[in-house]
């Protein structure tokens, strides 16, 4: 099917790190982001990608001017866990308009298959106007493993990634119609939800 076949979406993705922000180590997060979520969906995607401090004021105002600027989802790494500076979660919480606590709950099932530290993890997710905002974990493999969930060798789906949620979640905002790939993560909605294939 032809790109224009398909509706285009503003993403932005926020890697949350002293370290990474400062230089001193080399920012995985981003990157990560960006390459998980080019290859899971057909829309046409502008990033608009953000490296940050974990500085609670920055983060709650970053997320803002993100939704400002008309992201239909924005993407989080890093800071979620019970370190002082780890502060990801509050600034989340401080900007939201309705809290969609399904999405934390799920990512830590699925984190608890990689880790038993994944109750570590105090991820939120949110609603600000039309757009979706999800807290990850900051370790960069984490954002495959929570996004996607686990598969078997044979690629059976085990546990399912918390992904497979938010095409619909962004219909039900009033956001664009987001399509995946299905080998890399099967979307769902309610049969009277999906929409027909446009021709290009
Ligand atoms: N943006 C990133 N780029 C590369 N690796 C990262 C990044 N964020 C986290 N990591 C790795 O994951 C580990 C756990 O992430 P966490 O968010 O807890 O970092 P941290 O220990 O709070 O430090 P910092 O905020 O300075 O990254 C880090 O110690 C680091 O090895
Ligand atoms: N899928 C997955 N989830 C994970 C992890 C991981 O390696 N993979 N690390 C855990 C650990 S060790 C911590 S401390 C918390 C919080 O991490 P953060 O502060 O980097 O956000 O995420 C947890 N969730």
């Amino acid at each position: 099917m032809n790109e224009t076949a398909h509706d285009p979406v503003k993403i932005g993705i926020v890697s949350i790190s002293d370290r990474a922000s400062s230089g001193v180590y080399e920012d995985k997060g981003l990157p990560a982001l960006q390459e998980w979520l080019t290859r899971a969906l057909q829309n046409p995607i502008t990033f608009e990608p953000r490296l940050i401090p974990d500085e609670q004021d920055t983060i709650s105002a970053t997320l803002v001017a993100l939704v400002n600027e008309g992201c239909s989802l924005v993407l989080t790494t890093g800071g979620t866990g019970p370190a002082l500076r780890d502060v990801t979660p509050e600034a989340t919480l401080a900007v939201a308009h309705k809290e969609m606590p399904g999405f934390g709950e799920q990512m830590r099932q699925i984190s608890l298959r990689f880790v038993p530290t994944a109750i570590l993890s105090r991820q939120v997710a949110v609603v600000r106007d039309q757009s979706l905002i999800i807290n990850l974990p900051g370790q960069p493999k984490a954002i495959a493993e929570t996004l996607e969930g686990l598969k078997d060798a044979a690629g059976q789906q085990l546990v399912p990634g918390i992904f497979a949620a938010v095409p619909y979640c962004i219909d039900l905002i009033g956001g664009p119609y987001l399509e995946t790939h299905d080998a890399v993560c099967k979307a769902f909605r309610p049969k009277n939800a999906v929409r027909q294939p446009r021709s290009a």
